[in-house]
């Protein structure tokens, strides 16, 4: 058979980034103590190519190479996104905007449902019982303050409802414990958890498989807070117009990518727990004291490819240079508020989280001449704003929102912080909400002054009052906005003749 295109195959997604020059081959050993991340880290920061380790220390019986910054930035500013949009298929010059609206496409379609296949490439090689020893795999320290060497940063969890109607994929972290166990982090709202509560109620340990190096456009779409019942592999059935090929786990009744890389599956149990974390977090920081007490993953089996299979990691931290945490994260929780303002009949045109709020703001790009029609006041608008989004799941890691206007691009920081800065008055611009669920991962939250769990958001109108009933009064100072046609066609003509 052919080999699908890169945003069905994980190997195709690198042989593609290997053709864009985007991908490096490092075949000199590398030690997955530290080394491994801190490569990976220093990629995203200066938007390097992605590094392709094939020479892992400790690596045996094809387990495993490493790749690094999947999600990252592209290596070639003339296409920044050209990694992020080959997840989706999407031409190297689409835009995020079009990564977005890619996402949403599905929206209103019935789900496609997957194919169930006899084998794939992730059956090729099977490990159970004894033969399995997580602590002898070259599993990553990602950051010198972790409390495990996380295996699990970009596989995809798959876990099923009790009653069988809703298959989830989700991406949830998860460390090597010991021998045949790993510890995740399960916390709500995520529909892991919501899951995995109904499978406590059953009095049953809930069966997992843990999919990594699997199709890009999936691992999108479990990146993505799509609806509570919705069966993410339908949606990206959906997305691509036909079915994805699944393959039956070994141990049990769960269902993966035939042509994933490593598939580790088992069970995660309703009763026994352990220390899990720190972990270097998507706002750059690694709290010493983070004590969480978190539900163990009994493994049972691992499945995986020939030909030295690849493990996919993230390293999340300052989004100086951006990593999946803000540019999977981020970019598909704006999403989907999108989604969710402009179904309630919003004006809403885009949202975005810039990565230089670390994903914790959202812009919110409003089409004034509709917003006129609503004959609205800010107080009302950035209200009905903010219950909608802080009470729903995919706000619930966006602490700020700012309304801007069709004048501003909400991808572009800068035009952000303009509106941000010059429009938003202190004390009467700003509207709080302290009774809403809060993202306890947020410094401030988690270490913070207040309650952990609530509150803590705000929306900020960057729209002067006259803006929500009339053009505004005022030309912008750029060269964009403060000159005619005539002559901004004039200086771009005589622009090197200048000698600038
Ligand atoms: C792309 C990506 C997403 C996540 C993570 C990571 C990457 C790379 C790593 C690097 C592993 C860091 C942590 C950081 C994580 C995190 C934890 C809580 C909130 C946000 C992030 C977390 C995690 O440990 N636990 C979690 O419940 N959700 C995570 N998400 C978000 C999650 O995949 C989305 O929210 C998605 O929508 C879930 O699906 P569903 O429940 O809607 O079906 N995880
Ligand atoms: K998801
Ligand atoms: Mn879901």
């Amino acid at each position: 058979t052919s080999t699908p295109p890169p945003h069905l195959d994980f190997r195709a997604f690198v042989d593609a980034l290997r053709s864009d020059d985007d991908l490096a081959d490092i075949n000199a050993e590398v030690d997955p103590n530290l080394e491994v991340a801190a490569v990976t880290r220093r990629a995203y920061e200066l938007q390097s190519k992605a590094p392709l380790f094939h020479n892992i220390k400790g690596a045996h019986d094809g387990l495993f190479r490493i790749l690094g910054a999947s999600g990252g930035l592209s290596s070639d500013p003339q296409f920044p996104y050209r990694r992020l949009v080959r997840h989706v298929g999407l031409s190297p010059n689409a835009s995020l905007g079009d990564f977005i609206d890619k996402m949403l496409s599905a929206k209103g379609k019935p789900g496609i449902p997957p194919v169930h296949v006899e084998t794939g490439p992730c059956k090729e090689n099977k490990l159970f019982g004894n033969d399995i020893d997580l602590t002898k795999l070259p599993a990553p320290l990602l950051n010198k303050a972790d409390g495990g060497n996380y295996i699990q940063t970009m596989g995809i969890n798959i876990v099923q409802h009790p009653t069988k109607a809703w298959v989830n994929w989700s991406i949830a972290r998860a460390m090597v414990l010991d021998k045949t166990r790993m510890v995740g982090l399960i916390m709500k709202p995520q529909h892991i958890a919501r899951i995995y509560a109904q499978w406590m109620e059953s009095g049953k340990d809930m069966p997992f498989a843990i999919a990594l190096g699997a199709p890009p456009i999936a691992v999108m779409a479990s990146s993505m807070p799509l609806p509570e019942g919705v069966t993410e592999s339908e949606y990206v059935g959906a997305l691509c117009g036909e079915p994805l090929e699944l393959v039956k786990c070994e141990t049990n009744d769960l269902y993966v990518p035939a042509r994933s890389e490593i598939v580790i599956e088992g069970t995660v149990s309703i009763t026994e727990r352990a220390k899990e974390g720190p972990f270097g977090e998507m706002h750059g920081y690694s709290f010493l004291d983070e004590e969480l007490m978190e539900p163990i993953y009994n493994v049972a089996a691992i499945t995986y490819r020939s030909g030295n299979a690849i493990l996919p990691i993230s390293v999340p931290g300052r989004a100086t240079g951006p990593d999946e945490t803000h540019t999977l994260i981020g970019t598909l929780a704006s999403a989907e508020i999108r989604q969710l303002l402009q179904e309630n009949g919003l004006p809403v045109l885009n949202v975005f989280t810039p990565y230089e709020t670390q994903v914790i703001w959202a812009a919110v790009q409003v089409d004034r001449k509709k917003l006129w029609e609503l004959e609205t006041n800010a107080e009302e608008f950035c209200r009905k704003i903010g219950q909608l989004v802080f009470r729903r799941k995919c706000g619930m890691q966006i602490h700020r929102l700012l309304i801007v206007g069709d004048d501003i691009d909400p991808f572009n920081f800068k035009d952000v912080i303009w509106s941000y800065a010059s429009r938003c008055r202190p004390g009467m611009d700003e509207y709080h909400f302290e009774d809403v669920a809060a993202y306890p991962l947020v410094p401030y939250m988690s270490h913070g002054p207040g309650a952990k769990l609530t509150g803590g958001k705000v929306v900020a109108n960057c729209l002067l009052p006259h803006e929500y009933k009339q053009e505004q009064m005022w030309v912008t100072c750029d060269f964009e906005n403060g000159y005619p046609e005539e002559i901004k066609e004039r200086v771009l003509r005589r622009w090197s003749d200048f000698g600038l």
